[in-house]
Formats: C-alpha cells, sequence, structure tokens
C-alpha cells in the first residue's frame, strides 16, 4: 500500500494489536520509516465502526498509539505510552485511506514526546495525535510476558536498554 522505497518496519510483535499479522483482531499496521518519520496508510473496515459509516474514535486512538510504538525505532529506545491524546478533528469515513505519520517532537530526559497526524487522500487533516512516552528496561515487560515472547521481541529488534524504568 505504501511508497516503494521506505524502508519497512517489522511489528511490535505478531501477536500485537496494532501491528500484529497475527492478531485477526487487530489493525494490522504495515509502517514504514521515512527519515526521521514513520508511517502507515490505513483505511478503517467495518470491523472499526464507531457512528454508521464512521470509524470508532478508540480504534483511530488504537493506530495512532501503535504507531507511535514504531518512533521508538527512531529515537533506539523502549518506551511506553504514559499519556495519549487524540483531536478528532472531523469524521473518519470507512473505507478511505488516511497516512498517519508520526514522529519526536521532542525529548526530555525519560521522557518524549509524540506528534502524529492522520490525512486523507483528499488532503484533508482528520486527526492529530500527542503523547508521552517514558522510556523503561526491559525488566518493564519480564513481569507480564512470558520470558520467550519478551525475549523474542527484543531478539527482533535491538533496541538500547537503560537502567531502571
Ligand atoms: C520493540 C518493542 C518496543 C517496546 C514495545 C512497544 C509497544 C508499543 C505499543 C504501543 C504503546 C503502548 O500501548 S504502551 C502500553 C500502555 N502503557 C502502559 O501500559 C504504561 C503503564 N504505565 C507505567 O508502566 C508507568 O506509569 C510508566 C513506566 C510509564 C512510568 O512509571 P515510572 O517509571 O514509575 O515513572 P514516573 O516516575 O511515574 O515518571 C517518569 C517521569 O515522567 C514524568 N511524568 C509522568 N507523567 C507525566 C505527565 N503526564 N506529564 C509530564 N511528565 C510526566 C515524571 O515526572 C517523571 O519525571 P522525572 O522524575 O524522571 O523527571
Amino acid at each position: 500500500m505504501a511508497d516503494s522505497g521506505f524502508a519497512s518496519l517489522p511489528p511490535h510483535h505478531p501477536q500485537c494489536l496494532g501491528c500484529g499479522p497475527d492478531n485477526p483482531a487487530g489493525l494490522q499496521l504495515s509502517v514504514y520509516r521515512d527519515g526521521d518519520e514513520v508511517f502507515t496508510d490505513l483505511a478503517f473496515d467495518a470491523r472499526h465502526r464507531g457512528a454508521p459509516g464512521l470509524a470508532h474514535g478508540g480504534a483511530i486512538s488504537a493506530a495512532c498509539d501503535d504507531l507511535f510504538g514504531f518512533v521508538l525505532y527512531v529515537v533506539e529506545e523502549i518506551a511506553v505510552t504514559r499519556t495519549l491524546t487524540v483531536e478528532y478533528r472531523a469524521p473518519v469515513p470507512l473505507g478511505q485511506r488516511h497516512r498517519i505519520t508520526a514522529r519526536l517532537h521532542h525529548r526530555d530526559g525519560r521522557r518524549l514526546h509524540l506528534e502524529a497526524a492522520g490525512v486523507g487522500d483528499d488532503g484533508v487533516t482528520r486527526f492529530t495525535a500527542q503523547a508521552l512516552f517514558i522510556v523503561v528496561d526491559i525488566d518493564h515487560f519480564s513481569d507480564h510476558g512470558t520470558e520467550h515472547d519478551v525475549h523474542a521481541m527484543f531478539t527482533q529488534h535491538p533496541l538500547r536498554t537503560r537502567e531502571g524504568g
């Protein structure tokens, strides 16, 4: 779906709600890197229905949150969402492709301030999002996922880890 020539980024893990190809209930985002930005082309479908004919705000929010999780490959940190704000600027019709682009706005210690925008093929910006991600250590995940799954996630994506978190 995306333009050729951009680097394709691997999913966080196969069952991820946002990008896992093996999660039939997920958004199955395909994400690409363009310099310091990441993007996905997404048309919400009937599974994501809110009001008739329109995407559910939670589905839009999930897409933004997961896409922010791909900016981590650019900044080479492990981090998780602390806050997420979505501005729903216009209704998002089902079946209409939108390009969602995300980037790091600025960093302040462990705080990663991120921003995103969803623009339709017609050029209309229908939603924007801001998030605060906090850098964590791999141990953040070890308490909940199986050792095998956590190990697999980070051997596939060798991001820098840090003390604490
Ligand atoms: C390849 C795989 C990749 C990794 C996997 C990527 C998967 C991506 C999936 C999409 C993303 C998700 O869904 S992530 C899942 C949803 N999110 C979560 O489950 C996170 C749950 N929350 C937590 O676990 C925790 O609250 C943390 C880890 C986020 C933070 O806890 P903590 O480590 O104790 O940190 P804490 O002291 O509270 O805050 C850290 C610093 O941030 C500041 N801070 C805290 N809140 C705010 C705030 N609202 N605005 C400004 N600043 C704030 C604090 O003052 C502090 O500053 P200072 O004192 O340091 O100066």
